[in-house]
């Protein structure tokens, strides 16, 4: 499987902010999830590769192939920017003459069947556009140019669960399509554990872990047992302990070795959003 974009050793000093060191791969005909709290540096790193924002130190390789011009980078990256950039006073079909002028191999058959499958009417002004709305049109855009990447900075982000699955939905269709790729950031793991094949957790601006989703679902377990198992536990093999007067619950990558110790200790599977903020708290 080919990379599609290469990161490495990329840095970024702000004035109260480092993103210090970020090395990472994208996979052709995957989504990558790049999953992070508040602030930890997702839009920055996101603008970067886009060239919004300049890096300080480090390399971007794009698409494999070092010849590509800023040009030809451009054609093949599909943007949805959480921000927007459009013009509030022009109609979509208006906005999307001036995007699709700057394109090569812009598709208008694609766009009219984005729009009309969206329920978007293109004679309506961008500003009369709901935050779902726009997200979907910014997202027609992106879809209509053949970009290879998809790189999409928060687009769940203030929508309602049926357009979030929707939008799921259409990422997963999109890199069943040879060479096709979706790179796309987010706090929300549930959006994550529908759909990515590989996650990249950021936090204060370092990479944790880069891996494949099932993997990090393999590696932890919520445990369950009475209170004096937990006295004779090691803590630093546990995070998010919940103890209560009838026992304890804890999430650990240790359960191996706490079978061991304790079998009669109740070992469950567990999801995304406790393991994210289980390696967030450990580290
Ligand atoms: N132009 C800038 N000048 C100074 N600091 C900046 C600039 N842009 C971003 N930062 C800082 O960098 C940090 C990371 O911001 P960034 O927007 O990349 O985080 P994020 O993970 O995308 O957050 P969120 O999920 O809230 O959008 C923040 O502390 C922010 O204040």
């Amino acid at each position: 499987m080919e990379d599609v974009l290469s990161i490495s050793k990329v840095s970024k000093h702000f004035k109260s902010f480092i993103l210090n060191n970020i090395n990472i791969n994208i996979k052709e005909n995957c989504i990558t999830g790049f999953l992070g709290k508040n602030g930890t540096g997702k839009t920055t790193l996101i603008k970067i590769i886009l060239g919004l924002v300049h890096k300080d130190e480090g390399e971007i390789h794009y698409f494999s192939n070092p010849n590509l011009n800023k040009k030809d980078i451009k054609d093949r990256l599909g943007v949805v920017l959480d921000e927007g950039y459009f013009y509030d006073n022009l109609t979509l079909n208006e906005m999307k003459d001036l995007v699709s002028s700057t394109y090569t191999n812009w598709n208008n058959k694609k766009y009219e069947n984005y729009i009309k499958r969206f329920k978007l009417d293109g004679k309506q002004l961008i500003s009369s556009l709901s935050k779902g709305m726009k997200m979907k049109y910014a997202l027609a855009l992106a879809l209509s140019h053949n970009a290879d990447l998809l790189i999409m900075d928060e687009p769940t982000s203030g929508l309602d669960p049926e357009v979030r699955k929707e939008l799921m939905q259409i990422l997963s269709e999109y890199v069943q399509q040879d060479g096709k790729s979706v790179f796309f950031s987010t706090h929300i793991t549930s959006d994550l554990e529908q759909v990515a094949d590989e996650i990249i957790i950021i936090n204060n601006g370092e990479i944790l872990e880069q891996v494949s989703k099932d993997e990090l679902l393999e590696e932890y377990r919520l445990i369950k047992g009475n209170n004096e198992i937990l006295e004779k536990l090691n803590k630093s093999d546990l995070s998010l302990i919940n103890k209560t007067n009838y026992g304890f619950s804890a999430i650990t990558n240790k359960y191996e070795k706490i079978r061991k110790e304790f079998p009669e200790i109740i070992i469950e599977r567990t999801n995304l959003n406790e393991i994210f903020l289980a390696k967030t708290e450990v580290y």
